[in-house]
């Protein structure tokens, strides 16, 4: 049964002088527990589409259903991850996990001791006390992933979380975040440039065209490399098969192509 549903979804940007077809009849079933990324050139439609699944815009045309109900029903349900941390710099590191919870009202009390937990599953319990300009680049973004994930959310987005971080630490992050996600059975939807990166983390790999963003290809991530932690996969014979196949794919498609744009001017 599918998950996350995107049913025939598109979407065309307004503003006062052009018009911007960026998505174009996107349909996608996301299984439970599944890892799926989204590779494309720039300016496929990669965020709009991350930002439609969130409930953030709303798509001009199709539905997007979690769990059968409509997207936005509940902001709880979905969990945001993205390319900088938003830590709150006068807030203690364990306080911007409690951020999100205390926001919409939650006992934070009942929630301290899952924090605590989740701080020590990404090896930061010793730095709770801290503040944010106190850790580092790497450190500030596990932080981030405590606070997603405290609120138990059934999906998370993960919109280009790594792209910032020096390149030891990302693959240090990839591991981390693909051996929680694994042991909290969760949901998730990368966006990603690397293609190394989507093939280490996720289950499938949706490639997308640009003018205007669709999907193109749907790649199943071979299940020997799945069953592998990301650093792992990386030195698998069929990592490079599948690193080739797509990289020809993205090369044929181009890399600077802009979405469809009408100027009323
Ligand atoms: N707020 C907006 N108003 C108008 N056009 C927009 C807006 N946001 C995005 N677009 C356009 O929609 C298209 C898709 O943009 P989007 O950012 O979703 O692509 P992307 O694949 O995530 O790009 P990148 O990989 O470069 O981050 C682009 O042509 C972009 O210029």
């Amino acid at each position: 049964m599918s998950f996350l549903t995107l049913d025939h979804v598109s979407h065309h940007y307004f503003s006062k002088n052009s018009f911007t077809k960026a998505l174009n009849n996107i349909s996608l079933n996301v299984k439970e527990g599944e890892f799926v990324a989204l590779l494309g050139p720039s300016g496929c439609g990669k965020s709009t589409l991350l930002s439609i699944i969130a409930g953030i815009i709303r798509q001009t045309e199709g539905n997007v259903f979690l769990q059968g109900k409509a997207i936005g029903e509940s902001e709880m349900d979905i969990g945001y991850m993205l390319q900088q941390d938003y830590l709150f710099p006068w807030k203690t590191i364990i306080d911007n996990t409690l951020l999100g919870p205390k926001i919409n009202k939650i006992n934070t009390m009942e929630l301290k001791d899952k924090a605590v937990q989740l701080l020590d599953e990404v090896g930061l319990r010793d730095v709770s006390k801290k503040y944010p300009n106190e850790l580092s680049g790497g450190m500030r973004q596990r932080v981030a992933l405590v606070r997603t994930l405290i609120n138990d959310p059934k999906i998370l987005l993960l919109d280009e979380p790594f792209s910032a971080l020096d390149y030891q630490t990302k693959l240090n992050l990839e591991d981390l975040v693909a051996d929680l996600l694994k042991s909290y059975h969760k949901t998730a939807v990368l966006v990603t440039h690397d293609i190394g990166e989507a093939i280490a983390m996720s289950d499938r790999i949706v490639m997308m065209n640009a003018n205007p963003g669709s999907i193109a290809k749907v790649y199943d991530v071979p299940i020997e490399l799945r069953n592998e932690v990301p650093f792992m996969v990386r030195r698998h014979p069929k990592f490079q098969i599948l690193f080739d196949k797509i990289w020809d794919e993205l090369e044929a498609k181009g890399s600077d192509k802009k979405a469809v744009e009408i100027s009323y001017e």
